[in-house]
């Protein structure tokens, strides 16, 4: 494991921190169904948010929304500019990059090329291209697996992987999809503190997570979704003591 040292201790006051990216009054429907609801967030560098509620709340739609994969109404601008129309292919040349649930590299490619890939969006020259990707896999500690197929690497590390490719496009904004649901303690442990490294340097944050306790220790702000509209937010401390949040969680199997 070669992830950096992320004992940085994080500001604990974002407020006086400029926003990267705000989204006002984001509502999704599907035909008759509003999946998202006037959801705002306010993401500040070095911010971790969790989105947090029980299944089919709006937490994958809003995820999508914000990231350009569904159509919406409302707003997100990035460092002031107003990305609310751009389409997802035009996001991460700006820096705002993504991971996906569901990681679909290149099985039959090594796992330097899979992050080159992603590298040459930033580094149109295939040397720069594969030095950006090895550092990016040096930040999730993959590096020593470099050369390997991706086919043969286990779940952990394709995880890893998911976020190298987005790392090598050098985002100030990274939006993380469920990357540890799924892991063994140890692998989440890893994934944890790679995350946690990732903010320290000032990258923000957003994660899709339904492990409470994860979401709980990693997040600086939590925001619960229930029926596509925000049931609360704040610290996670207070959010997990929200009687509504409670009741909406009353039942559910996450841990
Ligand atoms: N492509 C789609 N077409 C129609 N309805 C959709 C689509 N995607 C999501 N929905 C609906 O939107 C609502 C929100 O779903 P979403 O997947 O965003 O919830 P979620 O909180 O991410 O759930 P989970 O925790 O189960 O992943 C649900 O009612 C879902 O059925």
């Amino acid at each position: 494991m070669q992830a950096q040292n992320t004992q940085t201790a994080l500001p604990l006051d974002f407020s006086q921190v400029p926003p990267i990216l705000e989204a006002r009054n984001i509502t999704v429907t599907f035909g008759q169904n509003l999946a998202v609801s006037q959801v705002d967030l306010t993401l500040r560098p070095g911010e971790i948010i969790g989105l947090i509620g029980p299944n089919g709340a709006g937490k994958t739609t809003f995820f999508n929304a914000l990231t350009g994969f569904v159509r919406k109404t409302g707003t997100v601008t990035f460092q002031g500019r107003d990305i609310s129309n751009l389409p997802a292919y035009d996001l991460p040349r700006l820096g705002i990059a993504r991971t996906f649930q569901v990681e679909r590299p290149f099985e039959d490619m090594t796992v330097l090329e899979n992050v080159t890939i992603s590298s040459f969006l930033k580094h149109p020259a295939p040397k720069d291209a594969r030095t950006h990707a090895r550092e990016a896999l040096h930040r999730v500690g993959l590096l020593d697996r470099a050369e390997q197929k991706c086919s043969e690497l286990n779940l952990a590390r394709r995880r890893r992987l998911e976020v190298a490719k987005a790392l090598a496009l050098e985002p100030k904004v990274l939006f993380l999809d469920e990357v540890i649901a799924g892991l063994n303690p140890p692998a989440q442990a890893e994934m944890i503190q790679i995350i946690r490294g990732l903010a320290a340097e000032g990258m923000g944050i957003v994660m899709v997570e339904h492990i409470m306790k994860v979401i709980m220790s990693l997040s600086n702000h939590v925001i619960c979704l229930a029926f596509g509209k925000k049931l609360a937010e704040g610290t996670p401390q207070n959010v997990a003591r929200n009687p509504e949040v409670i009741t909406a969680y009353l039942g559910s199997d996450h841990d």
